[in-house]
């Protein structure tokens, strides 16, 4: 299982949480990534810690004022990037745009979908990894495996059916081990979440208890 820390906007201090983020990782060997603002990218990956993109726009070098260039975050050490997440939702060619962008500049893509009819369109545009995450369940404290497990295993399904390659992670209201143990065995490949991590007190308690699930 991959856990993926995405910080959104969040006032939290995104080296705490990268620091935390690199030690967890590193002693219970647990993949885990952290994805902070755009312009924080560079001082979180030197941290050590692995280094997301919270997005990257369709487009390659040019007149595109405003513009996340994938070349851009990849340059300042991100690994991979999420497209399309549930608060920053783009058009399906631009969604297209940003997979192609993110290959040319070697990110690893996740592309965030509502539900499982979305899981299948965005698994055929052959990103590494979809997530399934119910808006309403997002922030909330209620893990999606808990809440609505049913919409995991469909969005498994839905995604295999289209490429077996793409995997599947699930998000909104994850924050404990207990919650990662139960969306592994509801068959997704990852965690993503934000809020039991960036707004948590003690950030480096948090990500301890969520490896415990793995
Ligand atoms: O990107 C993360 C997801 O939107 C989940 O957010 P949450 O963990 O605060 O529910």
């Amino acid at each position: 299982m991959f856990i993926l820390v995405n910080l959104k906007a969040y006032p939290c201090d995104p080296i705490e949480v990268a620091t935390a983020a690199r030690d967890v990782a590193e002693a219970s060997g647990a993949r885990i990534a952290v994805s902070p603002q755009a312009a924080d990218i560079a001082r979180v990956a030197d941290t050590g810690v692995e280094t997301w993109a919270q997005h990257v726009s369709p487009n390659a070098h040019g007149s595109h004022t405003g513009s996340t260039l994938a070349e851009a975050v990849a340059d300042n050490g991100a690994e991979g990037t999420l497209i399309n997440h549930s608060e920053n939702r783009l058009k399906l060619a631009d969604i297209d745009g940003s997979v192609r962008a993110a290959e040319r500049a070697d990110l690893e893509t996740i592309v965030c979908a509502n539900n499982p009819a979305q899981v299948g369109a965005a698994a055929a545009l052959g990103p590494d990894a979809v997530a399934v995450e119910p808006p309403e369940l997002i922030g909330g404290d209620v893990s999606v495996s808990t809440a609505d497990p049913g919409i995991v295993e469909d969005a498994v399904a839905a995604a295999d059916a289209v490429d077996p390659d793409v995997d599947v992670f699930c998000g909104a209201g994850v924050s404990t081990g207990d919650d990662v143990a139960a969306a592994g065995d509801l068959g997704a490949s990852g965690i993503l979440l934000a809020s039991g991590v960036a707004k948590a007190d003690d950030p480096r308690a948090a990500l301890e208890d969520l490896v415990t699930g793995l």
